[in-house]
């Protein structure tokens, strides 16, 4: 595939002839992509076509699985993240993650956001304050939970779990955030809400999304990619991809004629 280039705009991540092995099982072959900074980054493909497994290995999470290989490059701004001198607690700082089912700790509001901020030595109680007032908002669920940031968060709905997730995302302040499927456990409203936020966050930081939804691939990203066995049919802009794709697969995925 020819690589997509873009000349005026800039690249967080650069994905060069990646392939991945889970065992003897090859599950991504020769991946060439550009990530660019401020854009959203749709994943869309078949289930079992390397979504995940693809997103996972932005961040380096893939390698929790014992049995994978890797053979390739990926660069997070000038450096490759697979360099033996590569601090992955750093990568997973800059590139957070939001996963499929919302996953709250058993504690309260308040100790979810600021989890990540007490790691990383914050103690002073007023920056505390400051940061997890300043993620709850951008996540865009202060408004709902100003009043109970003592209560548990796990009595909050679905789709406020996941805004609060996305706000503990949000408070270790990275650049890229990697969300696996954010909304597949959530209702319409829910769906909405998050919907709405991606594109806000966009301002401050690059998102690359797995969905299997293609509407709201096509409603919120600027660029997508559809995978297929493994491989990149096609990498291009949101529109291009949904309205004049180059390849017969992408045209046939898109139209509900496999998938
Ligand atoms: N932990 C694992 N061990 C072995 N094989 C795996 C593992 N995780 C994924 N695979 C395999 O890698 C391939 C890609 O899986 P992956 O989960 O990345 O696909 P996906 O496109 O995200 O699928 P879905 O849309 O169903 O979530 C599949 O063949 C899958 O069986």
């Amino acid at each position: 595939m020819l690589r997509h280039q873009e000349v005026n705009k800039e690249k967080i991540i650069s994905v060069d002839q990646f392939n991945l092995w889970y065992g003897k099982n090859q599950a991504l072959y020769d991946i060439d992509m550009d990530i660019y900074k401020n854009e959203v980054t749709a994943i869309i493909g078949p289930s079992g076509c390397g979504k995940s497994t693809f997103i996972k290995s932005l961040n380096r999470m893939v390698e929790m699985v014992p049995i994978v290989n890797m053979a390739g490059r990926i660069n997070y701004g000038n450096q490759n993240i697979f360099h033996p001198k590569y601090n992955v607690e750093d990568l997973r700082t800059e590139v957070g993650m939001v996963f499929q089912k919302p996953n709250p700790f058993p504690k309260s509001i308040y100790d979810n956001v600021a989890y990540g901020a007490r790691i990383h030595g914050v103690k002073k109680k007023s920056r505390l304050d400051e940061i997890v007032e300043k993620s709850l908002k951008q996540a865009a669920i202060w408004d709902e939970v100003k009043d109970r940031l003592k209560s548990n968060a796990m009595g909050l709905s679905g789709g406020q779990q996941q805004r609060l997730c996305i706000a503990r995302c949000l408070a270790i302040e990275p650049e890229v955030i990697l969300m696996d499927e954010p909304t597949s456990a959530l209702d319409p409203i829910s769906t909405n809400k998050v919907e709405e936020l991606v594109q806000e966050l966009k301002t401050n930081y690059s998102i690359v999304i797995v969905t299997h939804n293609m509407q709201q691939a096509a409603r919120i990203s600027d660029r997508t990619a559809f995978f297929l066995n493994g491989y990149v049919v096609e990498y291009d802009k949101t529109d291009k991809i949904f309205h004049n794709p180059q390849k017969k697969e992408t045209e046939d995925y898109i139209t509900g004629r496999f998938g």
